[in-house]
């Protein structure tokens, strides 16, 4: 599997804020991570920096091999903003043609097709869209560019329930059809899990996690019930969180178990369930262990 991306050792401070701390982070060529972190945990500043918007104090990025220079725009990479908020006196299909000149691989039928699905006038002014729409805005230049690198900045923010799921459906269809590599953030965890193939956990400026869902979904567990049994199953495995619970303990373990594994912890009188990505998400930032 060739990289996409590689970050390596990036550190950028404003000031007294460090946003991100010695960050090495590797993509894959063909896939869809999500990147996850709490408020000011510097994932729009990792996206910013890889897209050349911002210059790392330290360290080096590379897109598909070759080393960028300092606030140097990746060509093979399409970065969509958080608020997409450019060029708020022209229609939307203006924008879409200045898109359209920027991207190689831009697919105009794609292009409209999408505004039909996202509702959007194309004679519309970008000022007169909702927020909501504005970023529907960003998502069709994200799709439509097929870049080989697409960054969306928290791309369904705003968004209702019925807008999201079509932005994820088309996403799902047209990474199917046009495979490429896309990172995006996002606070809507259990949203995009069934989404991504992989995930990247920042916290302080730093990758606490990088892992595959597969290898989430079997290695995320919360135990309950007596504390001892407790205590006795967890010892010499991974807990990320622990606290009483009731009249026992309950902790979330970030291990593999087999079957034999379960069903010995179930003969302890322990109950065993799956984490949600959220919930390790959030026992991984509340633990800290
Ligand atoms: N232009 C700036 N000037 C000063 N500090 C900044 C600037 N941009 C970001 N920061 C700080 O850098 C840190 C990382 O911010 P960043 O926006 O990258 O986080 P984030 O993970 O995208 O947060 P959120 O989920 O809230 O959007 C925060 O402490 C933030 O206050």
């Amino acid at each position: 599997m060739s990289i996409a991306l590689a970050c390596d050792n990036i550190t950028k401070s404003y000031g007294a804020t460090t946003a991100l701390r010695n960050l090495s982070l590797q993509l894959e060529e063909g896939a869809i991570y999500g990147l996850l972190g709490r408020n000011g945990a510097g994932k729009t500043t990792l996206l910013n920096t890889i897209a050349g918007g911002i210059g790392a104090d330290s360290g080096t990025i590379e897109v598909y091999g070759r080393k960028l220079s300092k606030r140097e725009q990746p060509n093979a990479c399409c970065y969509v903003r958080a608020e997409f908020s450019h060029f708020g006196g022209a229609r939307v299909i203006e924008v879409l043609q200045i898109a359209a000149a920027v991207y190689p691989h831009w697919d105009w039928d794609y292009a409209r097709e999408l505004l039909k699905l996202f509702l959007i006038d194309p004679g519309q002014k970008i000022r007169q869209l909702s927020s909501g729409t504005r970023s529907l805005i960003g998502n069709i230049i994200g799709l439509a560019s097929r870049a080989p690198l697409t960054l969306y900045d928290e791309p369904v923010l705003g968004l209702d329930v019925l807008m999201r799921e079509r932005f994820y459906k088309a996403l799902m269809e047209d990474y199917a059809n046009h495979p490429r590599t896309i990172l995006l953030s996002t606070h809507l965890i259990d949203e995009i899990a069934p989404i991504v193939e992989k995930i990247c956990i920042l916290e302080a400026g730093s990758l606490l996690l990088q892992e595959n869902m597969e290898q989430i979904r079997m290695s995320a567990y919360l135990i309950r019930g007596n504390s001892e049994a407790v205590a006795s199953f967890t010892s010499g495995k991974r807990v990320i969180y622990q606290e009483a619970y009731g009249r026992g303990m309950l902790a979330a373990i970030y291990e593999k178990l087999d079957d034999q594994k379960t069903r010995f912890a179930k003969e302890q009188g322990l109950s065993i369930e799956t984490l949600s990505l959220q919930k390790l998400f959030l026992y991984l930032i509340e633990g800290g262990l």
